[in-house]
C-alpha cells in the first residue's frame, strides 16, 4: 500500500502508511466533534432559558413549519408583552425605552466616534506598529445616564480613564464622566447626560417596611433611589455650614419612622447646637440631649452600658444582632461631632465622651448599636474617627483637601469634588462605602419644618397604625437598586 511522508517538528521526520493517517484524521474529527458537542451542552446549561426558547423553536419548525413558527414567534412575544404592559406597565416601557435608546446610542452616537475618541485621550496602546484600542462591549443607557462597558487594554489600568474621564465628558457633551471598575480587565464608563440633582428632591414616601439595609434618602446621580445602609455600619456625614446635612439626617429619620412607631428601631440624639436641629422631632426621640456636655457623656455611656450587656447576651450565639420591640436596633444620631469631641472644655468630660465614643464605633456595628456622625469642619481633631465609619458621606466642602480627609485617601481623584458643589445645591454631595473603590454622588431629599412637625406626630414611638399611614407605591423612577452591598 502506498505511503505518505510525514514531517513533524524538526526531528520526526517518519514514513506512514494511509492505515494511520486514517486512523488519525478519524481521532481528531471524533475530538473535535466531542469537543463541539461539550460546548453546546455548557451553553444550554448556562442559557437555561435561551435552551427551552431554541428547543421549542426547533419543534415547532419541525411539526409546523415556517408559518407554525412565525405564529408561535407572534403568541410567544406578544403574550408576554401583553401582561407585563398590565403588570408593570411603567417599568416595562422605561425598559423598552431604555433598551432602544442603548442600542441607537451604542450604533450612531459612540461607535462611529470609537477610534478618535480612544486615541484622542490615550487610551490605546500601541506595541509593534499595531494599535490596541479600549474596547466598547456593552452601552446602557437610562433617561440621565449613558453606561460604557468598556475593554481595558493590556498595558493600562483604570486610573487612566479616571484621568482621562473630565476630557471625555467634554468630549460627548455629558454634565460629568465617572469610572467605576466592574471586574479585572473592565471599567465601566458612566457619562452623565442630565443631571437629576439640580432639582430638589421632595420627601419620599415613608416605606411600608423598613430595611435597615438600605434606607431611602434620597436620589442619585443617575437617577435611581439612594439608600444608606445603617445595619452593621456608621455613617459619617460631613459638610460646611449648610451644606444640608440636616437633610441626609431628616430623610433617614423619615426612612426609619415605621420602624420608629413599632419599637423595632430606638433613636438616641444628641444635638450639642442647643436643639436648633433636631428638637422638632423630640416626639421620635428615645433618649434626647442637647444642653451640656455632661448630658452627652451620660447619654453615650448609657449607650455602652446597653451595647456591652447586648454583646454579652449574644457572645456564642450570632454574630450579627437581629432587632426586635424588646430589644430594638438603637440609632445614636450626633449632630456636631466635632462639638463632642474637641470642644468640650471640661477635661474628664471630654475623655469620656471619648472613650464611650470610641467604644460605640469599634464594637456597636454587630450588636445594633450605629452611630451617624455629622461634621461641619473635618478638622485633624476628628480623623482619627474617621476610619471607623465604614460609610462616609461628603457634602459641599471649603477645601479640596478636606475631600480625602473625610472620604479618604484618592477619593477627589476618583471623581468627588464636593469643593465644587456649588452653594445652590444643597444636600448634594458623594457617599463612599467601605470596600467600594469609587464614590457616587447623590442628594438628600428635603423636608421642610412642617414636614418634620408632620412625621413626628404620626411617628412616634408607640403609637397604632392606622390603614391612612399606609403609603403610597414610590413614584415612577424611585424603584432603585437593591439595598446597598456596604
Ligand atoms: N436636600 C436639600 N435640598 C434642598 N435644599 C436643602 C437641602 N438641604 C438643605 N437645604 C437648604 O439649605 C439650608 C441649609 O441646610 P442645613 O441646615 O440642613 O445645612 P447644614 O449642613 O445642617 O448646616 P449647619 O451645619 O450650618 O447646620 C436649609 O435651610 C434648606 O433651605
Amino acid at each position: 500500500m502506498a505511503s505518505k511522508r510525514v514531517r513533524v517538528g524538526p526531528v520526526l521526520d517518519v514514513e506512514v502508511g494511509w492505515p494511520v493517517l486514517l486512523a488519525v484524521t478519524w481521532l481528531w474529527l471524533t475530538w473535535k466533534t466531542l469537543r463541539l458537542v461539550g460546548r453546546v451542552a455548557w451553553w444550554a446549561v448556562r442559557n437555561p432559558a435561551k435552551t427551552v426558547v431554541l428547543t421549542v423553536g426547533l419543534a415547532v419548525w419541525a411539526r409546523w413549519g415556517l408559518p407554525g413558527l412565525a405564529v408561535a414567534g407572534v403568541v410567544g412575544v406578544g403574550v408576554p408583552v401583553a401582561v407585563l404592559l398590565v403588570v408593570a406597565r411603567d417599568r416595562f416601557t422605561r425598559r423598552l425605552a431604555d433598551g432602544a435608546r442603548s442600542v441607537w446610542r451604542r450604533w450612531v452616537v459612540y461607535a462611529p466616534r470609537w477610534r478618535r475618541l480612544m486615541s484622542r485621550h490615550g487610551l490605546f496602546v500601541r506595541d509593534d506598529g499595531t494599535e490596541e484600542l479600549a474596547a466598547l462591549r456593552e452601552v446602557r443607557c437610562t433617561g440621565v445616564v449613558d453606561r460604557l462597558r468598556v475593554g481595558i487594554p493590556t498595558g493600562l489600568a483604570p486610573a487612566d480613564f479616571e484621568q482621562a474621564a473630565e476630557a471625555l465628558a467634554h468630549a460627548v457633551k455629558a454634565e460629568d464622566c465617572r469610572v467605576r471598575v466592574s471586574r479585572p480587565g473592565e471599567v465601566w464608563v458612566d457619562l452623565l447626560r442630565r443631571d437629576p440633582l439640580r432639582e430638589t428632591v421632595p420627601p419620599l414616601p415613608v416605606p411600608r417596611v423598613v430595611d435597615l439595609r438600605g434606607v431611602p434618602v434620597g436620589c442619585r446621580e443617575d437617577g435611581e433611589l439612594w439608600r444608606l445602609r445603617l445595619l452593621g455600619t456608621h455613617v459619617l456625614i460631613a459638610g460646611a455650614t449648610g451644606a444640608g446635612k440636616g437633610s441626609v439626617l431628616w430623610s433617614l429619620i423619615r426612612g426609619l419612622a415605621p420602624a420608629i412607631r413599632s419599637g423595632l428601631v430606638e433613636l438616641w440624639v444628641i444635638d450639642p447646637k442647643g436643639g436648633m436641629e433636631l428638637s422638632f422631632g423630640e416626639p421620635l426621640f428615645t433618649r434626647f440631649a442637647d444642653t451640656s456636655p455632661a448630658d452627652f457623656a451620660d447619654l453615650l455611656d448609657q449607650a455602652v452600658e446597653g451595647m456591652n450587656a447586648r454583646a454579652a447576651r449574644l457572645k456564642g450565639k450570632t454574630r450579627q444582632h437581629t432587632p426586635t420591640p424588646g430589644d430594638p436596633f438603637r440609632l445614636i444620631i450626633i449632630d456636631e461631632l466635632a462639638s463632642l469631641t474637641a470642644l468640650v472644655g471640661d477635661r474628664r468630660v471630654a475623655v469620656r465622651i471619648d472613650d464611650a465614643l470610641g467604644h460605640l464605633l469599634t464594637k456597636g456595628r454587630a450588636v445594633g448599636y450605629t452611630v451617624v456622625g455629622a461634621l461641619q469642619d473635618p478638622s485633624k481633631d476628628v480623623i482619627p474617627y474617621r476610619n471607623l465609619f465604614p460609610t462616609r458621606v461628603a457634602l459641599r466642602l471649603d477645601e479640596p483637601t478636606q475631600v480625602d480627609m473625610v472620604l479618604g485617601d484618592g477619593a477627589r481623584d476618583r471623581g468627588a469634588y464636593c469643593d465644587r458643589i456649588p452653594h445652590a445645591l444643597p444636600g448634594v454631595g458623594y457617599v463612599k462605602l467601605d470596600g467600594v473603590r469609587e464614590p457616587f454622588r447623590v442628594r438628600a431629599a428635603y423636608l421642610t419644618d412642617e414636614d418634620i412637625r408632620a412625621l413626628a406626630a404620626e411617628y412616634a414611638p408607640g403609637r397604632a397604625l392606622t390603614p391612612a399611614d399606609i403609603p403610597p407605591a414610590l413614584p415612577a423612577g424611585f424603584e432603585g437598586p437593591p439595598a446597598e452591598a456596604a
